[in-house]
């Protein structure tokens, strides 16, 4: 494992950007050329001149399958002729290009105006967007890629007694001589969490993978780095704290606010992926559920369903009369009734409905739950000033 040693950014800055251009100018006088070597995106007002809209989505590693899937359940699936083209299609959505991605690519390709929407983990956003203000989420809990940013110490030796990031702070063992060695992934976000908790003596080494091997390789005293069962740190004997944790991270939808005021249909578009996404995420946890029940008015049956805690559905139950021909008449002595149950209580609301009379109960997955309102959309607006 190499681990190159960097120089903790203990200024205080949040924010590195913008990002500087250089110009070299080779070659003799006579003949001279400008390279433009770009260290990185720069804050430009303009935006790359094109008239597709990109979408950046996760190329490989454990966010890509899960977007694939969920943009799939909200009939947004992704054509791709094969694994190693990068760049795709949604059918649905015209003028819009996939492309295939490293989600931290994702993020500077969104800063610097080569994307204009993303689905990355949140992470990823913050530690590669470094709060550039261009970068603005637009659905910031798409339910999957759960994980946090903590801060873990070993369980054994001088750390044994230590469970806070306040004893951790206090230990007398560092000094600016020999200060407290953090090894992460994280190099923009590690320092700021450090500086804003006001931890003086750090210094910190990055890698690529299998940091929880460095606190007994000797090579660090603590590590930062994701979790999600907490198994990688348990199995390498190292442990969380109180208050250690820098950030709480899902799946977001993350978009370039420069592409969203600027570039055409941009706007448009993002509309349509953010009501379908928060369309399916509502219904997601429901199931609808209809049944027959026999009573005397639609009034008399809708008050024995609200009499039960579980049957009051998204806004109450849906009651239509069932018509019957008996003896030559036209009769409706049955109702038909439609409710959306969580799905964690649809055991407890079917036997609620038996309970009032309610039988030949059909229970159907939900697709999406339009409301009249998406707040996502009202909040994008406001972030934009529109
Ligand atoms: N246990 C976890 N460990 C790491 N990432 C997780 C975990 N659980 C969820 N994630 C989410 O998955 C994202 C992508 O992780 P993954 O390791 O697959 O890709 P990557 O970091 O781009 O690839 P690589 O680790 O090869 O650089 C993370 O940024 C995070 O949002
Ligand atoms: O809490 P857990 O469920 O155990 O997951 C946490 C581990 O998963 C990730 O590593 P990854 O699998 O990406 O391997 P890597 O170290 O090679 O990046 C992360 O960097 C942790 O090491
Ligand atoms: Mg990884």
């Amino acid at each position: 494992m190499s681990m190159s040693m960097l120089q903790p950014c203990l200024s205080g800055s949040t924010s590195s950007f913008p990002f500087k251009r250089t110009v070299l100018v080779c070659c003799a006088p006579s003949q001279q050329s400008h390279v433009e070597l770009v260290n990185g995106p720069v804050l430009d007002a303009r935006i790359p001149q094109r008239t597709e809209i990109r979408f950046g989505l996760p190329s490989k590693g454990r966010m890509a399958s899960d977007t694939l899937d969920l943009l799939k359940d909200c009939q947004l699936s992704v054509k791709q002729v094969n694994p190693r083209q990068y760049v795709a299609q949604i059918p649905q959505l015209a003028n819009l290009e996939v492309w295939f991605q490293r989600p931290k690519d994702i993020v500077r390709k969104l800063v610097s105006g080569d994307l204009d929407l993303g689905i990355v983990g949140f992470d990823t956003v913050s530690e590669y967007g470094q709060g550039n203000e261009d970068l603005i989420l637009v659905h910031d809990a798409l339910e999957y890629g759960d994980c946090h940013l903590s801060l873990a110490i070993p369980k054994y030796g001088i750390f044994e007694n230590i469970n806070s990031l306040k004893e951790l702070a206090q230990m007398p063992q560092w000094t600016a001589e020999k200060p407290l060695r953090v090894a992460t992934g994280f190099t923009y976000l590690g320092p700021k969490f450090m500086i804003e908790n006001g931890l003086k003596y750090v210094t910190f080494s990055t890698a690529d993978g299998a940091l929880e091997a460095a606190p007994a390789m000797g090579i660090a005293d603590a590590i930062l780095d994701l979790v999600s069962s907490g198994t990688t740190l348990k199995e390498n004997n190292l442990k969380e704290i109180k208050c250690g944790i820098v950030l709480e991270s899902q799946a977001v939808l993350v978009a370039s606010r420069k592409a969203l005021i600027q570039r055409k249909g941009t706007l448009d578009i993002t509309h349509e992926i953010l009501e379908r996404l928060e369309a399916h995420l509502r219904a997601v946890g429901q199931f609808t559920v209809t049944a027959n029940m026999r009573g005397s008015s639609a009034e008399e049956v809708a008050e024995r369903i609200l009499s039960q805690p579980s049957l009051s559905g998204l806004q109450g139950p849906t009651v239509n009369p069932v018509f019957r021909k008996r003896d030559g008449k036209v009769a409706s002595d049955y109702f038909a009734i439609v409710i959306c149950v969580p799905k964690k209580a649809l055991y407890k609301s079917v036997k609620q409905l038996r309970a009032v009379g309610g039988s030949g109960v059909l229970v159907s997955p939900l697709t999406y739950i339009f409301d009249e309102e998406t707040p996502r959309w009202h909040e994008l607006l406001r972030k934009l000033g529109l």
